[in-house]
């Protein structure tokens, strides 16, 4: 897929909304995230803590007792419950399959707002009741789900797949793997480098966090926008990854802790 561009660090510092003097954290902008679930509730923990360490002005979380209470432990920074937001990531940790009602209802309610959402895990599957600007960020076996094609072709032609999957949806995709691809708005982008350390669990998770502050801080992106947004998520994640690891293994804790200086470097 010789078409994507490969995304540059120096494309990716162009994307980081540096705060000003008259911001406040309303106009840096705010997340809201429903996440989680009672079978996953630490994909919640990781998003709302990776969103934190991208920097963005607020995180509203929306999700069960349990994650809320998890999420608030770890992160007292969060609010919780609902209230106005830029945008929203949605789904990580939760299974399509086996919906928990309060948070569909969330769910709902905010497909309906047609902000700029993150459709991760198994939000992915509502892809096509969204109206506003929206990026999904399946892995091989989420994208054939949402296609219904089989993963073991999806990883044959990634690139192809994401591309196939952008015009069919009318979405911004960015499809993860060793090299994720990211397509959107007539925009096609590639990113390496992370370490294959980085192939463990909870590491998408913190992929939707990181991506979501960067929506949140660019609220008024279109599709093209968001894959550039996407890219650049891609791309801190992997870098703070490589910081975390340091040519070894590393949690995704760690991989979240090493956001904060993976950007200011971007930023130098
Ligand atoms: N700490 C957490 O709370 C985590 C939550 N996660 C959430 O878990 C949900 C499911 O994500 P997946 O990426 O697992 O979904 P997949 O679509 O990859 O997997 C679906 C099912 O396939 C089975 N499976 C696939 N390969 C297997 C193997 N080698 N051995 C045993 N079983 C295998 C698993 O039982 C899994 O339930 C998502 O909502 C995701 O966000 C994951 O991100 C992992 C970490
Ligand atoms: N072999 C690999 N090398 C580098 N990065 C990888 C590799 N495998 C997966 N990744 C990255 O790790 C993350 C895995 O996300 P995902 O599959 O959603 O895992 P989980 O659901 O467990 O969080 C993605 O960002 C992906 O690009």
């Amino acid at each position: 897929m010789s078409d994507f561009l490969p995304w540059t660090e120096d494309d990716a510092a162009r994307r980081i909304r540096i705060p000003e003097p008259d911001d406040d954290k309303y106009t840096r902008g705010v997340l809201g995230i429903i996440t989680g679930s009672e079978q996953y509730p630490g994909a919640a923990v990781l998003g709302v803590e990776a969103a934190l360490r991208t920097g963005v002005g607020m995180v509203r979380y929306l999700g069960g007792e349990r994650a809320g209470d998890l999420v608030l432990q770890r992160r007292p920074e969060a609010v919780l419950g609902n209230g106005r937001v830029q945008a929203w990531l949605i789904g990580s940790g939760t299974d399509a399959a086996h919906p928990e009602p309060r948070s569909a209802g969330w769910v709902d309610a905010a497909l309906a707002q047609n902000l700029p959402t993150v459709l991760d895990g198994g939000a992915i599957e509502r892809v096509r009741d969204t109206g506003g600007p929206t990026v999904i960020t399946p892995h091989y076996r989420e994208l054939g789900r949402v296609l219904g094609v089989d993963p073991a072709e999806i990883a044959s032609d990634a690139g192809g797949w994401a591309r196939r999957a952008s015009d069919a949806l009318g979405v911004t995709v960015l499809l993860k793997g060793s090299r994720t691809y990211v397509c959107g708005g007539g925009i096609e982008l590639s990113v390496t480098g992370a370490p294959a350390w980085t192939a463990t669990a909870g590491a998408g998770d913190a992929l939707g966090g990181i991506l979501g502050a960067l929506v949140a801080t660019h609220a008024d992106s279109d599709a093209a926008e968001l894959a550039r947004l996407a890219a650049t998520a891609a791309l801190i994640h992997g870098l703070a990854a490589e910081r975390a690891s340091g040519g070894g293994p590393f949690t995704i804790l760690d991989l979240a802790a090493a956001v904060p200086a993976t950007i200011a470097q971007l930023l130098r």
